[in-house]
């Protein structure tokens, strides 16, 4: 008691500030040895700081080129030390294209803890972490994805489709008028979600800008995902504050509160069961299959659903949006694509009236070709999304990665080996006609294009987003004749990787003019 007085009484507040400091630089600069020497990890090649410590990864992905820098880092990072590199203290990262489906497998991998509140939805499928906890979930949902589902929901695409095809015809056509086809592609695949998935309509494509509120909400929350990564108590701090303060306080989150809100009306009105939209629905919502799939009551509570909700719109909307803009931009700045596609798509469709179905369209080789180049191109997720073995070993050449530790790849890696797809920044959709078998002559080139992941947490909404891509681009294509308008292949490339890649800031997005 008498040291703790003598103590007390000696210390001022600049000598506490002092030996705080030193004690916490000790404790970084013993974990940094640590994490560089002693680690088992400590093998593996790449910088020493990336291993040393988790801020070298926040610096690229929060400030170098205006943030999301990372991914082409690690890119650097392997021409410098090989197909294997530490990323950060506990994440290697694998860039060889025969290693992939053994990350991306259908074993029971969990996701990284620190990824699945980084959107504020960490009970939705998608964010789930832990693998069981997904299984249970996926399948859940997985009725409503079906192919065969799809399918039957052709028509309904299709209808939407018609209506901004007679837009573009109507306001367009031969008028100096330029059309974003980032807003177009945008208002259909929110409109498609949203039909398909809560039995609602927006009427995106009907909005006189092609404006949609899922645009902006899920553009500021991909744009906020490396912070809210990075710092994984800004989402926690800012559910303890009320909503109406966070969207007078914060513009960037603003729509991003809103669009939640809107899920959590949805969710109100389906579990109330007095949705008119619902009851009246042809087909299954994506609600109804979840409600009807046996998951325990804990699984069905507002909130988890309302996570869900959010996800499946978010997972869906930008992706396919940016899949068809680039498909859309690299077709049209190619004279002889447009032309050759334009040729199948007159011979297949002699009556531009009537549009073959999704089942048809995908025996025309061209098409196909065009939307599988596409999406090597448009990478649909460029930043890695790490698996983790909770009990067993990867096996990596003389490398053995313990449990508990991330493994990556990713799509921007896998799409540029030029040993697969020579020339691989340019657009060639002959590069996939004939079905070709890729460089071991065993594989198909397809199981390269990993744009919709592989494994057991591939992309449920596969078949939704080829449907809608069919369908869009074949009718666009066959009954409109598009020009680029003051559009370079900037607006299609990636710069920034906010989750999915995005074009440099300010970009106006792809605009055409309608013939
Ligand atoms: C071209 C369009 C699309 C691309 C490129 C794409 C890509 C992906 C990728 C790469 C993943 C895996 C992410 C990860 O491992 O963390 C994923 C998951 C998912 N996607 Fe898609 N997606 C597209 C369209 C859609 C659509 C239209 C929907 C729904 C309507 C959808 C729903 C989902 C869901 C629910 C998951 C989570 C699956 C799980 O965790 O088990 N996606 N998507």
């Amino acid at each position: 008691m008498a040291l703790f007085d003598h103590v007390q009484k000696n210390l001022d507040t600049a000598t506490v500030v002092v030996l705080g400091v030193t004690l916490w630089l000790t404790y970084a600069l013993g974990l940094g040895i640590y994490r560089v020497f002693f680690h088992p990890l400590s093998k593996v090649p790449g910088p020493w700081l990336a291993a040393a410590t988790q801020w070298y990864e926040t610096y690229y992905e929060l400030v170098p080129n205006g943030g999301g820098a990372f991914t082409k880092r690690i890119k650097q990072m392997h021409e410098q030390y090989g197909t294997i590199v530490r990323i950060n203290p506990n994440e290697v990262h694998i860039d060889d294209p025969e290693y992939y489906e053994t990350i991306y497998s259908n074993k029971p991998y969990d996701k990284l803890l620190s990824f699945e509140n980084r959107f504020n939805m960490p009970h939705a499928t998608f964010m789930t972490a832990h693998a069981d906890v997904h299984k249970r979930r996926r399948n859940a949902v997985a009725p409503f994805f079906a192919t065969n589902k799809v399918r039957g929901h052709g028509p309904f695409i299709q209808s939407l489709v018609d209506k901004i095809s007679q837009r573009m015809t109507d306001e367009y056509s031969g008028q100096k008028k330029p059309l974003v086809l980032n807003d177009v592609f945008g208002c259909l695949s929110g409109d498609v979600i949203t039909n398909l998935a809560f039995a609602r309509s927006y009427h995106l494509i009907e909005s006189q800008k092609w404006e949609s509120p899922f645009t902006t909400a899920v553009s500021n929350l991909v744009h906020t995902s490396h912070w809210t990564t990075q710092f994984v108590w800004i989402i926690p701090l800012m559910n303890c504050i009320p909503d109406k303060v966070v969207m007078a306080l914060s513009p960037i989150f603003k729509p991003i509160v809103e669009f939640r809100l809107a899920m959590e009306a949805q969710v109100r009105d389906l579990l109330s069961g007095e949705s008119k939209e619902i009851k009246e629905a042809s087909h299954k919502t994506l609600f109804t299959e979840i409600l009807a799939s046996g998951l325990p009551p804990e699984e069905l509570t507002m909130l988890r659903l309302q996570n869900e909700a959010v996800s499946v719109i978010g997972a869906g909307f930008e992706t396919t949006r940016w899949s068809l803009t680039v498909a859309s931009y690299y077709i049209l700045a190619n004279p002889s694509v447009y032309q050759t596609l334009r040729e199948e798509l007159i011979a297949a469709m002699p009556d531009p009236s009537k549009i073959l179905t999704w089942g048809e369209l995908q025996k025309l080789p061209y098409l196909s070709a065009c939307i599988e180049e596409a999406l090597r191109l448009g990478y649909g997720v460029v930043q890695r999304s790490p698996r983790i073995s909770r009990d067993s070993f990867f096996h990596y050449k003389n490398y053995l990665i313990p449990p508990g530790t991330g493994v990556s790849s990713d799509a921007y890696h896998m799409h540029h080996h030029e040993e697969i797809f020579p020339d691989s920044y340019t657009y060639r959709p002959e590069r996939w006609l004939g079905n070709p078998k890729g460089p071991d002559g065993v594989k198909y080139l397809s199981r390269y294009n990993v744009a919709f992941s592989r494994g057991s947490r591939t992309c449920l909404g596969m078949p939704m987003a080829y449907c809608e891509m069919f369908i869009a681009l074949a009718t666009v294509f066959r009954r409109h004749e598009l020009q680029l308008f003051e559009t370079t292949k900037e607006e299609v490339s990636f710069h920034h990787d906010m989750v999915t890649p995005q074009p440099p800031y300010g970009s106006k997005g792809v605009r055409v003019l309608v013939k």
